[in-house]
């Protein structure tokens, strides 16, 4: 069997997150990947280079984009021998990605690899039902004119309504918000709590702009130099005041200020060997060490839909040997201010911790000054499969400039699943 290899987080690039039909509404998805990937190419000096493989992917996507990723690279600064694939797990899949290539460097299969992740809510994909498909595919095998005109009277008025995508489960028909606005409810978070939760949220991020930390993990793109959401001047009197938006009657604490908003952009992480690193003069940021994933039966209700994080934490720390205070930061992607904060509470719970996840004590609390501490997707906006990227870049280049550490990131995804990761800075 192959000993396991040390895998570095070299470097990080993203382009600012842009709002839905803002900066970017004529940006594609490949467009804003290839971006970011140029920018961490230029950064790193890895111009006309050959790397082990690039593995990104989008949420959403058009049919056209079946090798979106391949195609990127070879419209990319890297070498077009350079392998590259797409990967998909809603929004896990930045670090998913990044995991994947991980996983290849410690088992020796590549020395070096990029993660990433884009997804455009401006471009979303739109698709013809299926009663226009069929008509379209008989068209196409249609051989002569008479065929063709007999395929074309079967089409009716209704068979050219679109199918526009819905950020809902297709299984529930709900869309994440209501969702989440249920594990709210259940888990009692106050809408105060939410309210500061995102407060802080853009405090951090405006400050991690103001002391220069975004310097080196963005390249200003279409004129855009910041994520287009931060707010500095939110205060939590301001997000009191904004109406609910998922939830029902007296009970809805969900507003646009405590729930992400749809967003446009792209992020990518250089992941490699100490070695390959070495020999091209760059340095390690941090060091990706575990990952877990989970799932949930949120279909069935035993569950809430962005729980799944709650589960794949305490199972790799359970491997990885260490409890939920070891870390020196928390880095959990605010889906939702009210799905982090259930996350959150549930860790507290002693029932919930001995019924649901099988452990004699709860996980407990966390020291709240150790999480997001340079903002996340409230402020940052969340473009569904590059908010792991951001995470990565973020946090290993948090664990350099303080000298070392070890992170926690934690990423909830649609269809009930969750992806995890620890980094450690390079220190230990
Ligand atoms: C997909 C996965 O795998 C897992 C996940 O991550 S799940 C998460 C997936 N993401 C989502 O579900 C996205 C959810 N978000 C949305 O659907 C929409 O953003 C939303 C329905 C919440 C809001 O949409 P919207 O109404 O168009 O928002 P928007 O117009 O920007 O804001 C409404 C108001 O709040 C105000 N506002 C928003 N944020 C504010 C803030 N931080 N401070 C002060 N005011 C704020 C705006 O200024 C606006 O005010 P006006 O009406 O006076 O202009």
């Amino acid at each position: 069997m192959t000993e396991t290899r040390k895998v570095a987080v070299v470097a990080g690039n993203r382009i600012p997150f842009a709002r839905q039909d803002k900066t970017y509404r004529h940006a594609s998805n490949s467009d804003m990947l290839t971006a970011a990937l140029n920018g961490l190419v230029d950064r790193t000096g890895l111009g006309g280079q050959e790397l082990g493989e690039v593995v990104a992917g989008a949420v959403l996507k058009h049919a056209r984009d079946w090798n979106m990723v391949r195609e990127v690279v070879l419209g990319s600064k890297l070498a077009p021998t350079t392998p590259a694939y797409d990967i998909q797990q809603a929004c896990g899949t930045g670090l998913e990605a990044a995991i994947l290539v991980a996983n290849k460097i410690a088992l020796g299969q590549i020395d070096a690899g990029i993660a990433g992740g884009v997804d455009t809510a401006s471009d979303a994909p739109i698709a013809v039902n299926d009663e226009l498909r069929n008509v379209l595919l008989d068209l196409n095998r249609a051989k002569s004119l008479p065929d063709r005109l007999k395929v074309l009277a079967k089409l009716r008025p209704k068979d050219i309504v679109p199918e526009i995508p819905r950020n809902a489960e297709p299984r529930t028909r709900k869309s994440m918000g209501e969702h989440a606005a249920l594990t709210a409810l259940e888990w009692g978070i106050t809408r105060e709590a939410q309210d500061e939760l995102a407060y802080r949220s853009h405090q951090n991020l405006a400050a991690a702009y103001d002391r220069g930390f975004q310097n080196d993990l963005i390249t200003p793109y279409l004129g855009l130099e910041k994520d287009q959401n931060l707010r500095p001047d939110t205060t939590v009197e301001k997000l009191a005041k904004l109406k609910p938006v998922f939830g029902k009657g007296e009970t809805a604490t969900m507003t646009a200020g405590n729930s992400t908003p749809l967003t446009d952009g792209a992020s990518t992480v250089l992941l490699s060997t100490e070695e390959w690193a070495a020999e091209r003069g760059l340095r390690p940021l941090a060091y990706l060490t575990h990952s877990q994933t989970a799932a949930v039966d949120y279909v069935k209700g035993a569950e809430g839909l962005l729980m799944a994080p709650a589960y794949a934490v305490p199972r790799m720390l359970a491997r990885a040997g260490l409890t939920l205070q070891d870390f020196d930061y928390y880095e959990i992607h605010e889906a939702f201010a009210s799905q982090v904060l259930a996350t959150l509470k549930a860790w507290e719970d002693p029932i919930f911790c001995k019924e649901r996840l099988g452990l004699d004590a709860p996980l407990g609390e966390i020291d709240r000054d150790k999480l997001n501490v340079n903002g996340s997707s409230l402020a940052a906006g969340h473009p569904f499969a590059a908010t792991g990227g951001r995470i990565v870049a973020a946090l290993a280049k948090q664990l350099h400039e303080s000298g070392g550490g070890r992170g926690l990131i934690s990423i909830c995804a649609a269809g009930g699943q969750g992806v995890v990761a620890i980094l450690e800075g390079s220190n230990r």
